[in-house]
């Protein structure tokens, strides 16, 4: 278990991490979301005492990092996955740090085998691709079997093949009991591997919510209709027993709604209708309405603001009729 308590960080007028306190647990995944410059390193760094907080604290099992003896049995980290010395083979790199924390040494071994690198072990790290260095980074966080292990962006960058093994790694571990906490940037990722998320934007706690709510919260499908005849249109819908919500630029949604019976509903009704159309919010972009007021930066192309999805933070106040 990771605590955080009101955990601050500040760089001269820059407030990197701002007042964050939650908890991560173990046996299950937690996905640390953010957009670019959000603070999840800063926030991992802290975890891991290579950054020391302006205020507040973090505890690792009730400890500080400082206080924890031998802190590679207790927690594992991938933060940067190239952090090898380039010359040094994939197993010389693992030994060393195996000798310098009392691993045996038959664990290298082990570990390269779980990772995937025995047939690389004697390559030298120059030579490494980006999913061979992140699975050399995850060797290193799993060789003294620790209890916590946390991953900063781990996908990044890898293959369809290597994404799915890191994600059913992050699975097995938590089901083995450990605290898993993975950062990433991306919503869609995180959907199919955490079961626990949290959301920061410019340092501060956005969501903190299992994710099977934070999907049943945001992956709704409406259809949209549009009239000049309003008020026959909800007449119509009363009278089936549908309800709408006010819906952008003066569409009406119907939550789970069925376009054919709204259709002919219309049609029945001698409604005209100037748009019909089935409408399905994805989760990025329920997590980019979320974060989008805090994101740092922005290329040309996504300058605009984040495209809303049919129903975000403000849906509830959008609602209208009685929930269906
Ligand atoms: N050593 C530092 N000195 C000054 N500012 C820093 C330092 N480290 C981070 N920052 C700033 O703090 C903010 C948070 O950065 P951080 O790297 O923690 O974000 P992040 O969520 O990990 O982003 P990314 O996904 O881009 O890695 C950014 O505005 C960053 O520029």
């Amino acid at each position: 278990m990771i605590e955080l308590h009101h955990l601050t960080k500040r760089y001269g007028d820059k407030l990197a991490v701002d007042d964050l306190s939650f908890r991560i647990p173990e046996g299950v995944v937690t996905g640390f979301l953010g957009p670019n410059g959000a603070g999840k390193s800063t926030t991992m760094r802290m975890i891991l005492d290579l950054d020391h907080p302006t205020s507040g604290e973090v505890t690792i099992g009730g400890k500080h990092y400082a206080e924890i003896q031998d802190p590679l049995r207790r927690i594992g980290a991938l933060l940067e996955a190239k952090a090898v010395h380039p010359g040094r083979t994939a197993y010389d790199h693992l030994l060393w740090l195996a000798q310098s924390n009392r691993v045996p040494r038959a664990r290298v071994d082990e570990v390269l085998d779980l990772v995937g690198l025995t047939a690389v072990a004697k390559k030298r790290a120059r030579g490494f691709s980006l999913g061979m260095g992140q699975r050399l980074g995850i060797a290193s966080a799993l060789l003294a079997d620790p209890q916590t292990l946390m991953f900063d962006e781990p996908v990044n960058g890898l293959d369809p093949e290597g994404i799915l093994w890191i994600r059913n790694l992050m699975k097995r571990l938590a089901s083995e009991g450990r605290t898993v906490f993975v950062s990433s940037h991306l919503m869609s990722e995180m959907a199919l591997t955490a079961d626990h998320l949290v959301v920061i934007g410019r340092g501060r706690l956005l969501a903190d919510l299992p994710m099977a709510e934070f999907i049943k919260r945001n992956s709704r499908s409406a259809v949209r209709l549009r009239t000049p005849h309003q008020e026959q249109l909800l007449n119509a819908l009363h009278g089936a027993g549908l309800t709408a919500e006010a819906g952008p630029d003066g569409a009406w949604e119907v939550v789970d709604g069925d376009p054919v019976v709204l259709g002919e509903l219309a049609a029945a009704h001698g409604v005209t209708l100037h748009e019909l159309s089935p409408q399905q919010a994805s989760l990025e972009e329920a997590f980019m309405q979320m974060t989008a007021e805090s994101v740092e930066y922005r290329t040309g192309s996504t300058d605009e603001p984040a495209p809303a999805p049919a129903w975000g933070a403000g849906w509830d106040n959008r609602r209208t009729g009685k929930e269906n």
